[in-house]
Order: C-alpha cells, then sequence, then structure tokens
C-alpha cells in the first residue's frame, strides 16, 4: 500500500467558470488557469501520482503546452488514474477538502463525489470531499483564490484483478 498527496491553489477572478470537482458552480467569480482551473481535480490528480512516484501533474500536462489550454480536468485526471493502473496498482480512496471562504459548497459535495468517482472508475464510498472556510484569515478567507488538499491510498494489484 502506498500513500499520495496534493496541494492546489488558483486565484479567483471575473470572466471565468467556476468549476470545483468536476461540477460548474454558480458564482460570480471563477478560477484562473492554463486549464479549467478545477483545483480540486488537480489536488486529487497531485495525490495519485504522488502515491506511485510520478511526480505532479505539471509533469505531465505542461502549462506551456497549448495541447492543455482550457484543457477539462476531468481528462486529466482519467489520464492519471491510467497512469496509476499502467504502474500496477489499484486506487483504495480518496479523501479531500476544499478551502474556500466563498461560495457555499456544501449543496455541491455529492455531484463533486459522483464525478470523481466515475471519472476514476471507483464506487462513492471509495471518494469523500470536504469543504471549509479559514474564518476569513489568509488568502481564501479574503476571497482572492480557493485551495484543495487531498490524500489517496493506492494497493499493488494483485493478477486476479
Ligand atoms: N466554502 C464552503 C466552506 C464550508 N462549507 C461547509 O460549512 C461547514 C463549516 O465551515 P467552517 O469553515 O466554519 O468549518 C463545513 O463543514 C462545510 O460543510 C461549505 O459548504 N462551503
Ligand atoms: C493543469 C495544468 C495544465 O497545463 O494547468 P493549470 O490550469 O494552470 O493548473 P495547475 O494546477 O497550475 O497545474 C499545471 C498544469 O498541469
Amino acid at each position: 500500500m502506498r500513500i499520495g498527496h496534493g496541494y492546489d491553489v488558483h486565484q479567483l477572478a471575473e470572466n471565468r467558470d467556476l468549476i470545483i470537482g468536476g461540477v460548474t458552480i454558480p458564482y460570480e467569480l471563477g478560477l484562473v488557469g492554463h486549464s479549467d482551473a478545477d483545483v480540486l481535480l488537480h489536488a486529487i490528480s497531485d495525490a495519485l501520482l504522488g502515491s506511485v512516484a510520478e511526480g505532479d501533474i505539471g509533469k505531465h500536462f505542461p502549462d506551456t503546452d497549448e495541447a492543455y489550454k482550457d484543457a477539462d480536468s476531468k481528462q486529466l485526471l482519467a489520464e492519471v488514474a491510467g497512469i496509476v493502473r499502467a504502474k500496477g496498482y489499484a486506487i483504495s480512496n480518496v479523501d479531500s477538502v476544499v478551502i474556500a471562504q466563498k461560495p457555499k459548497l456544501a449543496p455541491y459535495i455529492a455531484e463533486m463525489c459522483q464525478v470523481i468517482a466515475h471519472v476514476l472508475n471507483l464506487s462513492e464510498d471509495q471518494v469523500n470531499v470536504k469543504a471549509t472556510t479559514t474564518e476569513k484569515l489568509g488568502f481564501t478567507g479574503r476571497g482572492e483564490g480557493i485551495a484543495a488538499e487531498a490524500i489517496c491510498l493506492v494497493e499493488k494489484r494483485t493478477t486476479e484483478e
């Protein structure tokens, strides 16, 4: 069994969609990035890559590559899951937290879990997403950006799997 950890931050700005965990959330600001800036899927991608010592998403999908301009992070996460499987591992579970002062994410969390489980080909009880504010402290508390953190366990597949 191996463990992986991921952390990501994206800035909030006008004229961008807010996409978190593959779910588009109505809000006056969205996250800025080379891709669709899905901060949660990026943290999960980094946790999975870390678990099999495959670096991070910037290594696999460079932000200097036009191929990833406005990329759908669900597609990047699916590719990361393929890397984990190709190294002979199965994902045991993923836990995560989105750090955002606003908007209220609770109404969207069940759908985020469904999307992530679908992309990773897992059951819903293998995926967890939480949300927290930082009580108005720091860059997340001031609403300048949103952060996400993820952790995962992967297990070596047996020959029958
Ligand atoms: N953007 C957010 C942040 C938090 N929540 C939910 O509110 C609960 C309380 O948050 P605290 O930061 O005060 O601990 C938290 O457990 C989340 O369920 C949210 O929906 N959206
Ligand atoms: C996802 C990638 C894709 O080019 O771009 P960004 O949307 O800028 O996101 P980041 O979290 O900075 O990770 C780097 C890149 O892999």
